[in-house]
């Protein structure tokens, strides 16, 4: 029994061992099958990796990059890099060729060649370029391909900001790609055109200590770790001014602006950050990305070193890896970047030295006259739509333009005596004539001070050239406020038409009415006035009428191109005086001479110490933080010689400009308050339109008018001239008679000239030759014939009122009339009243000078009345005595020589001031 069941049990286990080897193959085949899938399963999923994301990729990940080397993975990484290559190697043949030239292209000079060719040599390319738009920073290849690599290059200025990150090792490697870079722009450019800020978190003495020596000059400037809020305030307050005051024509950038001007003046900014890879705080983050945003379009340019962010403007990016190999965003991620050597220390420094020494002795060259000049081909060329702009001076050897523009549309230049403001008067007008045809650009300028500093803008003797743009030049106007009045009234009058023509076409300003009307000849003005405090120098109507028209061009000329140029040598107590400051708030550009005060806002003191031939200017109504210190040329052309001579002085300027421009353009019309208006020029532009009239002088006004009296056949058309001296009395009387003479027909009136006082016996012989050349029969009574003469007038006075229509016109010519008063007795004073009453009417005329305003009164009372007198030309004498001849209007009149008080009761509603005219005899 026993037996037989261990012999079962054996065969039991027999059977189990061979089930348990069955089982142990079975189990051996399967995981030899599972390995093999997990291999090929790994190997997928490998090469999913690598084609997914790129070998180079996988190469830089840290945890990725085992799988590279690992020999078990080498049949998908070959089977990849079979394929990478024959995908390359169709780029690969023409691919870094077709770099290279682009390269060559955009990235000329420093910008793309070798150190050898421009390391320490000064560059000379100035800001209106060429402006590369690459610059180089190492050779690209692409990893396992064939050897051949390219030129890698990063866009900058105006292009795109830059991004430079790093890890731990590869920090030295990028600091230097950086220090290259920039030194490649600061040896590409003349010196000063490309300004550097460099702020380092981690250090005070910051990055890039290569480039130090251009501290010395100012064209590095390193910021303190604390101090990046300030720094980015500084680009901020760069990218807001470049916008208020050069981008207000449209253009988008500076860029846009240099290439339809032709000229860049503004320097670029590249502000270098250089952080520890933390981020940034909140604010200091959004303040720099609003830098970023802004910035390209107005030359302010960002090179971040290990400052993460991101940046919503055009931005580059490079990674330094330890190896201090990168990857740029220009090449992507399959091209591994040799980044240039780093250039050796001592030749950067020497580099930097030699920068700073080109851009000291730049600075120090005084920036000429002819400088703040366009090039000639560019003369005439800009357009004033809406704005006008143009260089005054210079600011370390750049030009600094002013604006006249919507945000800046009128000016207000200080400067005491002798500070240079004449001179800096004739640069800008210069510096926009140039720029501007007169099309685009007028002028009207008046100097009220003695000089005559704007006549060379007018046809004078010597030189017959004038100013194309300019339509007024008033000189010498000193005591003639009113003439200042008239241009402001003028310039109100002109507002009003550019309003109303816009309103025709629906628009509300220039610049609208211009694209409007695109024919149309819609000239920016621009008006100056030097040393106008004299137009506010007195509390009286001049004042009252001048402060209202003031205010009323200044804030509305803005928007119908009309601007405002206010030179004084000092503008203390004006504003008191108007009382109404909003008017100086429409003066938005503020320039200071040496020692200017009240020009800046009150604690604004840098005229203060301003060296000589140097000005604030300030296009932010005289706050501080919109000072630029400018250095000013000499516009008188002292020392130029040969070519420069061309181009050197305000006359050289103006003589091309009038070969250019004047033909078939009228003259300036030139106002000279010291010359006395010529006879012949102010009769010849009478009306004529039948009414006899009666020259007095010139009116004060833009035009330069005759003034004159209508002497129609109707009461009160009589004219008398009140003064006590007769100098000036004959050359009214004399102009009067002689102008109404020549009005009418040879012979056609009967002219009776009776000179009264001896003073006038030559005058008025004069006066009777000259009438009696044109035909016209002249008769000469003295003291002893003047009784009879009057009388035989006043009769045939009472016979022509009894009869149906006036008769031959008679002048009476009275040469101190009250002289007659001893000779007439009663009969004949009466006669000369009926004279005054009753002549006009009937074709008789008195045209008197009276010595004494009372003897005049007298007169013209009983029988007569003042109002027979209907109008006056009042010469020495004060206005409170005239008075007597307007009962109810206050005269304000104080003597002065050359000028007159003029009334006719039948034009004016108040006496105005006329020019004595020069004797017609003279001529
Ligand atoms: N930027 C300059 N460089 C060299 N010389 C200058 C400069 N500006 C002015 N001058 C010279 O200084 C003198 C005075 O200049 P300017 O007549 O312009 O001064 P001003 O302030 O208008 O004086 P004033 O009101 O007394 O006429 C002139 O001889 C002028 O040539």
């Amino acid at each position: 029994m026993a037996r037989g069941l261990n012999r079962r049990q054996q065969r039991i286990t027999e059977a189990f061992d061979a089930l348990c080897e069955a089982v142990a193959a079975a189990l051996g085949a399967a995981e030899g099958r599972r390995d093999s899938t997990i291999r090929a399963h790994a190997e997928a999923i490998v090469e999913m990796w690598l084609r997914t994301d790129g070998l180079d990729a996988v190469q830089a990940d840290a945890g990725m990059r085992p799988l590279l080397t690992n020999p078990a993975l080498s049949g998908p990484l070959e089977r990849v890099r079979a394929d990478r290559r024959e995908a390359f190697a169709g780029w690969l043949e023409d691919g870094p060729r077709r770099l290279a030239d682009i390269l060559q292209e955009a990235a000329p000079g420093a910008a793309g060649l070798a150190p050898e060719h421009w390391l320490a040599r000064v560059g000379a390319v100035d800001g209106s370029g060429p402006v590369p738009s690459l610059w180089s920073i190492g050779t690209g290849r692409i990893e396992d391909a064939a050897p051949v690599d390219f030129p890698v290059a990063v866009p900058l200025l105006d292009e795109s900001h830059l991004q430079v990150s790093s890890g731990h090792e590869g920090r030295a490697r990028a600091e230097a790609l950086v220090e290259g870079l920039l030194l490649r722009v600061m040896s590409y450019f003349r010196p000063g055109i490309v300004q550097l800020h460099v702020w380092d978190v981690g250090q005070f003495t910051g990055a890039l200590p290569g480039l130090y020596p251009l501290t010395r000059t100012g064209l590095l400037t390193v910021h303190d770790p604390a101090m990046l809020p300030q720094l980015l305030d500084e680009l901020s307050d760069r990218i807001r001014r470049v916008h208020t005051r050069l981008l207000v024509d449209g253009h988008p950038s500076l860029r846009a602006l240099a290439e339809s001007t032709g000229a860049r003046n503004e320097p670029w900014i590249v502000a270098v950050l250089v952080g520890n890879r933390a981020p940034l705080k909140d604010d200091e983050h959004r303040q720099l990305q609003r830098v970023a945003r802004g910035g390209l379009a107005c030359g302010v340019q960002l090179v971040l070193l290990d400052v993460p962010m991101t940046i919503n403007a055009p931005v580059e990016s490079v990674r330094v890896d330890d190896a201090g190999t990168a990857v740029s965003s220009m090449t992507g991620p399959h091209v591994t970047v040799d980044l240039e050597p780093p250039l050796p220390p001592a030749e950067v420094t020497r580099a930097s030295h030699a920068i700073a020494d080109a851009y000291e002795s730049w600075r120090s060259r005084i920036g000429t006259f002819a400088d703040v000049l366009p090039r000639p081909a560019q003369w005439g060329k800009v357009r004033s739509v809406s704005s006008l702009h143009a260089p005054v001076g210079f600011a370390d050897g750049l030009p600094v333009e002013i604006a006249l523009a919507d945000a800046s549309p009128h000016a207000l230049i200080g400067g005491p005596s002798g500070s240079g403001k004449t001179n800096l008067l004739l640069t800008m007008i210069s510096a926009l004539a140039t720029r501007y045809d007169p099309d685009e650009l007028e002028f009207y300028l008046l100097d009220f001070k003695e000089g005559v500093s704007f006549a060379q803008f007018a046809p004078g003797r010597r030189d017959r050239t004038w100013l194309p743009h300019a339509r007024l030049v008033g000189v010498n106007i000193n005591t003639d406020r009113e003439f200042g009045l008239a241009l402001l009234q003028f310039l109100a009058d002109e507002m009003r038409r550019r309003a109303e023509a816009a309103k025709a076409y629906e628009v509300t300003k220039l610049e609208e009415l211009r694209a409007a009307d695109p024919e149309g000849r819609w000239p920016r003005i621009v008006a100056v006035i030097d040393e106008f405090q004299y137009l506010f120098a007195e509390r009286d109507a001049v004042t009252r009428a001048a402060t209202l028209l003031l205010e009323d061009v200044a804030r509305r000329g803005r928007s119908q191109g009309i601007h405002l140029v206010l030179a004084s040598q000092d503008v203390s107590g004006i504003e008191a005086f108007w009382g109404r400051p909003a008017i100086f708030e429409q003066f938005v550009l503020r320039i200071a001479l040496p020692r200017a005060r009240r020009v800046l806002a009150e604690l604004n003191d840098a005229s203060l110490d301003l060296p000589r031939w140097h000005a604030v200017i300030n296009h932010e109504s005289g706050i501080k933080h919109g000072n630029e210190i400018v250095r000013l040329p000499d516009a008188s052309g002292q020392g130029a010689s040969g070519d420069e001579a061309a181009t050197s002085s305000v006359g050289a300027v103006q003589r091309v400009l009038h070969e250019r421009y004047a033909e078939g353009r009228p003259q300036p019309r030139l106002f000279d308050g010291s010359s006395s208006p010529r006879f012949n020029d102010l009769a010849a532009g009478l009306p004529r339109d039948g009414v006899p009239r009666a020259l007095v002088g010139q009116n004060i006004d833009v035009a330069g008018s005759a003034a004159a009296v209508g002497l129609p056949d109707a009461p009160g058309r009589n004219l008398g001239v009140l003064a006590a001296v007769g100098r000036e009395a004959v050359r009214v009387l004399g102009a009067a008679a002689a102008s109404l003479a020549g009005q009418y027909p040879a012979g056609g009136v009967d002219v009776v000239v009776a000179p009264l006082v001896a003073e006038a016996a030559e005058p008025a012989a004069r006066l009777a030759d000259r009438i009696a050349a044109t035909g016209t029969p002249v008769e000469i009574v003295g003291l002893d014939g003047v009784r009879a003469r009057v009388e035989e007038l006043a009769k045939g006075v009472t016979d022509r009122l009894s009869g149906p229509a006036p008769g031959r016109p008679v002048v009476l010519v009275l040469y101190g009339a009250d002289a007659a008063d001893t000779v007439l007795e009663r009969e004949g004073t009466e006669a000369m009243r009926k004279l005054m009453r009753f002549g006009p009417e009937t074709g008789v005329h008195v045209l008197g000078w009276w010595r004494s305003v009372q003897r005049l009164r007298a007169l013209l009372m009983m029988s007569a009345s003042v109002d027979d007198l209907g109008a006056w030309v009042a010469l020495d004498v004060q206005g409170s005595e005239v008075q007597a001849l307007v009962p109810g209007m206050l005269v304000n009149w104080s003597p002065r020589p050359g000028r007159g008080l003029f009334f006719d009761r039948a034009q004016h509603a108040a006496p105005e001031v006329v020019i004595v005219p020069s004797l017609p005899e003279a001529e």
